[in-house]
């Protein structure tokens, strides 16, 4: 595959490491105006970039029907918009907020166990994500894709950044040097705590998934997630 790199950061030069070594070639590293670039030459566009690009980049692909797999995190008040442009050009999309293979379970996890404490409203339900000091978002894409799984059983009206209103799913966010990702569901009660954790190692896990879902998606036309993928 020929892949046309949106993002050169630390997410794209992980993917650049794991898809050379899968025997694709990377054919553009765009870390500024996407215009100058002809993006026919490639197949598929893999997107880690900045919030306030991501749009602009994304639907500029899918203008030229290039599929897109998208990891940028803080832009998705513009997602309804972009799946939009994507089916008025017959494209191919991806979003996950997270991409990684346990990510991807540890979301239906989330569901399943969200569900079952749905009937026993004496354990508090908390969200906390910690990550490196150079994130630009806060709460992590994860965190809100966690919290919005849980509002669809709790009674909680909305998810909030260090609530503290009862009718709130408090999320707490930690900036800390060097930690690629980690993510904590607990519920608490006066007797006791029950916690599902998942931790990222690198970032090599989110950067396979993306990849992953790029090979899927190449031929393909609409809009996807990674259960299509993996599930
Ligand atoms: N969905 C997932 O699995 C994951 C998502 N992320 C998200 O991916 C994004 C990137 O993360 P990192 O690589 O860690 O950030 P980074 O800060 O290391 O890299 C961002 C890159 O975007 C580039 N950029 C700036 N303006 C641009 C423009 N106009 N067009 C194209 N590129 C531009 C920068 O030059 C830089 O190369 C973040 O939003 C992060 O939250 C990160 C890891 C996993
Ligand atoms: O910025 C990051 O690094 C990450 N961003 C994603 C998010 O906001 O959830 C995914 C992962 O946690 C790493």
């Amino acid at each position: 595959m020929k892949i046309a790199l949106l993002g050169y950061g630390k997410m794209g030069k992980t993917i650049e490491r794991l898809a050379e070594g899968r025997g694709h070639e990377i054919i553009f590293r765009i870390t500024d105006d996407i215009e100058k670039y002809d993006l026919q030459k490639a197949d598929v566009a893999i997107d880690f970039s900045v919030p306030d690009a991501a749009f602009n980049n994304i639907t500029t692909c899918f203008r030229q029907q290039i599929p897109v797999v998208s990891g940028t995190t803080g832009w998705l008040q513009q997602y309804d918009d972009a799946v939009k442009i994507c089916e008025e050009n017959n494209s191919a999309f991806i979003y996950a907020s997270n991409f990684s293979l346990g990510v991807t379970l540890f979301f239906e996890l989330n569901k399943q166990l969200a569900q079952m404490m749905k009937n026993f409203p004496e354990y508090k339900v908390g969200i906390e994500e910690i990550h490196h000091t150079q994130k630009l978002d806060a709460p992590s894409g994860t965190a809100i894709t966690l919290a919005e799984q849980i509002l669809e059983t709790s009674e909680k009206k909305a998810w909030k950044l260090d609530a503290v209103a009862e009718d709130e799913l408090r999320i707490t966010a930690k900036r800390i040097e060097n930690v690629p990702g980690t993510h904590i569901i607990s519920y608490d009660s006066p007797v006791d705590t029950i916690k599902i954790e998942h931790i990222a190692h690198s970032r090599d896990g989110f950067a396979l998934g993306a990849i992953v879902a790029a090979e899927w998606l190449q031929h393909k036309k609409g809009i996807f997630s990674m259960k299509d993928v993996l599930f």
